[in-house]
Order: C-alpha cells, then sequence, then structure tokens
C-alpha cells in the first residue's frame, strides 16, 4: 500500500462517524423485521434492521421515514429511541441510531431487491448481523438494570429480603458480589436466593470472589446454576470462557479488557466508573464521552457502572451502554 493510500485510509477511519437511523419495526405477533444487505454492499449478506445514512439537515426521525418509504415502502409514526452504538469497523466509523417504531402504514416489501425476514425476538440470534448490532438486539433482550450487591453484612435475612423487594420491583439480573463472606454462609446464602430469583424471572451471577476465589465461585455457579462475574484480574488470568450453564461477565476498565473479554466469548461487561463513587473513590472517573471511545471498540453489550442513577438509562443509551450497573441506585430505590 502506497503512503497515500495509507494515509487516505487513516482519514476515513478517524474522520467523525457515519450516522445511520435504523428502526426496530415489529408486525401484529411481535416478530421484528431484519432486511439482508444485498450483494456489492458493504457488509454484504448480513442482516440488519432497516434503516439508511442520515442526510445533512435531517434529523434521525426524518432519515428513518426516508428510507423506509424508499426501501420498505412503508410510513412510519413515532419513534421511541432505543440505543445509539458507535461502532469502529475496520475502514470506517459509524453512529448506529436505533429507534422502535410505534405503529405504520403499508405492507413491508424489498423495493430494492433485499430479501426482508420478521423474525421472532428469540430467533435474532441466529441471523448473521454486522458487529455494531449486536448490543442493538442486547438492548432488544436484556435487562437495562444490572443490579451489584452490597456486602451483605450479618444480617443475611434483611439482605435477602431488600434483594428480593428490588428484584419484585422489575430489577432482572443480579450480582451477588460478597467479599467477606465465608465459603458455607456463602453457599446457604446463593441456595435460599437462587430459587426465589427463578421463580421471579431473574438473573443471578456471582462475583468471582464469593465463597473464597474463583474456584469456589466456580463451583458454587456450577452447583446452583448460576452466572459468573470475572474481576478484571480473574478475566485476565481466563484463556477460555469457564464451562457455565448460564451467563458469563466481566468487570473491564481498558480496552485491553474488553477485547478479551470479547475473545472468550463474555455475554456482556460492566466498565467504569462513569461518575465518582464513594465505593471506588479513588477511581478516576471515566465520563461518557472515554465511556463511548471504549465502547465503539467491541461489540459486547456493556453496562456502565459507578454514580448512577436509574435516571440515567436515558443517556447510557445514548452512549451505546446496554444499561446501568449499580449498587445504591438499585438496592434500595434510591441513591
Ligand atoms: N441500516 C442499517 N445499517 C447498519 C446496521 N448495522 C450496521 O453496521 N450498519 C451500517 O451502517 C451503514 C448504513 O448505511 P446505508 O445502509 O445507507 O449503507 P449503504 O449501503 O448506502 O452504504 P455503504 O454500503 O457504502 O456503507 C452501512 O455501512 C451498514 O453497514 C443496521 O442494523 N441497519
Amino acid at each position: 500500500m502506497t503512503a497515500a493510500r495509507i494515509a487516505n485510509r487513516e482519514s476515513r477511519i478517524t474522520a467523525a462517524p457515519i450516522h445511520v437511523a435504523a428502526g426496530i419495526l415489529k408486525d401484529a405477533r411481535g416478530r421484528i423485521l431484519l432486511a439482508r444487505r444485498g450483494d456489492g454492499r458493504d457488509l454484504a449478506g448480513l442482516w440488519e434492521f432497516p434503516g439508511g445514512k442520515v442526510e445533512p439537515g435531517e434529523t434521525p426521525h426524518e432519515a428513518l421515514a426516508r428510507e423506509l418509504r424508499e426501501e420498505v415502502g412503508i410510513e412510519i409514526g413515532a419513534i421511541d429511541p432505543l440505543i445509539a452504538v458507535p461502532h469502529a469497523y475496520p475502514h470506517k466509523r459509524i453512529l448506529l441510531d436505533v429507534s422502535c417504531v410505534r405503529s405504520f402504514t403499508g405492507r413491508a416489501r424489498g423495493l430494492e431487491g433485499q430479501a426482508l425476514a420478521w423474525v421472532p425476538r428469540e430467533r435474532l440470534h441466529a441471523y448473521a448481523m454486522p458487529a455494531a448490532d449486536r448490543p442493538v438486539v442486547a438492548a432488544l433482550l436484556q435487562p437495562a438494570e444490572y443490579l451489584i450487591t452490597p456486602e451483605p453484612g450479618p444480617d443475611l435475612d434483611t439482605f435477602a429480603n431488600t434483594l428480593l423487594a428490588a428484584v419484585r420491583g422489575g430489577v432482572r439480573r443480579v450480582q451477588l458480589r460478597a467479599l467477606a463472606l465465608g465459603a458455607d454462609a456463602a453457599a446457604a446464602l446463593v441456595a435460599a436466593l437462587k430459587p426465589q430469583l427463578r421463580e421471579q424471572r431473574a438473573e443471578l451471577l456471582l462475583g468471582g470472589r464469593l465463597g473464597g476465589d474463583l474456584d469456589a465461585t466456580l463451583a458454587l455457579c456450577a452447583a446452583y446454576g448460576c452466572g459468573l462475574h470475572a474481576t478484571a484480574s480473574q478475566l485476565m488470568s481466563l484463556t477460555r470462557r469457564p464451562a457455565l450453564d448460564a451467563v458469563f461477565a466481566a468487570s473491564c476498565h481498558t480496552l485491553d479488557e474488553l477485547h478479551h473479554a470479547q475473545a472468550l466469548g463474555a455475554d456482556f461487561a460492566v466498565a467504569g466508573p462513569i461518575a465518582p463513587t464513594p465505593t471506588h473513590a479513588d477511581a478516576r472517573p471515566l465520563g461518557w464521552a472515554a465511556f463511548a471511545a471504549l465502547r465503539e471498540q467491541v461489540a459486547l453489550p456493556i453496562y456502565a457502572l459507578g454514580g448512577l442513577r436509574r435516571e440515567d438509562l436515558a443517556i447510557a443509551r445514548e452512549h451505546g451502554a446496554q444499561g446501568i450497573a449499580a449498587i445504591r441506585a438499585l438496592w434500595s430505590g434510591d441513591a
């Protein structure tokens, strides 16, 4: 490659992201519309949410309405933002701005010869999609809030009751994080919590130091069918995804850690702290811009953590986060 071509390629990669508006359209049965990118186009053959580039002077809503009219032959009504994913492909950067379309008129057809498919939510994973779409599918399917428990302390009954109250209040994904609990007490707590969380359809992940070290935690995960949430240093010590029947997640603070989590096939990561937080007083806050800069380098769903409240979900989604992970804000309902 000549110097001029290299310079040209570099300038395209570092150039401002291309703003792309895409829509989640549902039919009467709740199935979601995917369109197949035709031959000769970038990322040809992959399935995507219909939409296209936002032209100068257009709002994302106007761009989406135009693209769906031109490409699929429908007229859309109001939209609700779902997630805006910054993603860096090797040759270009995009901001994939995805909204849920509340209503539309007309029958969807592939007006540019593209194949269309109405896909049940749980079948989305069976369709090969561009990397930027992975966080979009996660935003559709996985919880927006991730509760990380505070240290249980001596009164385990009150702890368990507060946790179950949070789950009854809508939390669907929980990490039991306890550093000071002995192995037997940890096992008894997991045995007590797991059936009740299953009944509420809430997922339980065990923090990587529950019951001692990672091996002890993995034994508890296997015994009770729980997911694993590895610490960043545990993540970096792993050379393959742990054998689990449940989700595998990790805390990440750097791009290396996020890349490693993705390479091991983690289901999601947690990154932060976004804002100052008393539980990690010495950690330097990342801020949203740095979060988005990390986010665009990996396709993993990532929860933002640190000093966040429930009301921060919208800003988290604007920066491509799966949602917010929190201790205080989700534990007692106050921050
Ligand atoms: N509409 C849409 N585009 C997506 C999705 N995911 C994703 O990475 N993209 C990328 O966002 C850009 C959308 O622009 P476009 O649909 O107008 O693309 P295009 O074929 O006109 O241009 P291009 O092929 O030169 O990139 C493409 O580069 C596409 O690869 C998605 O779910 N929906």
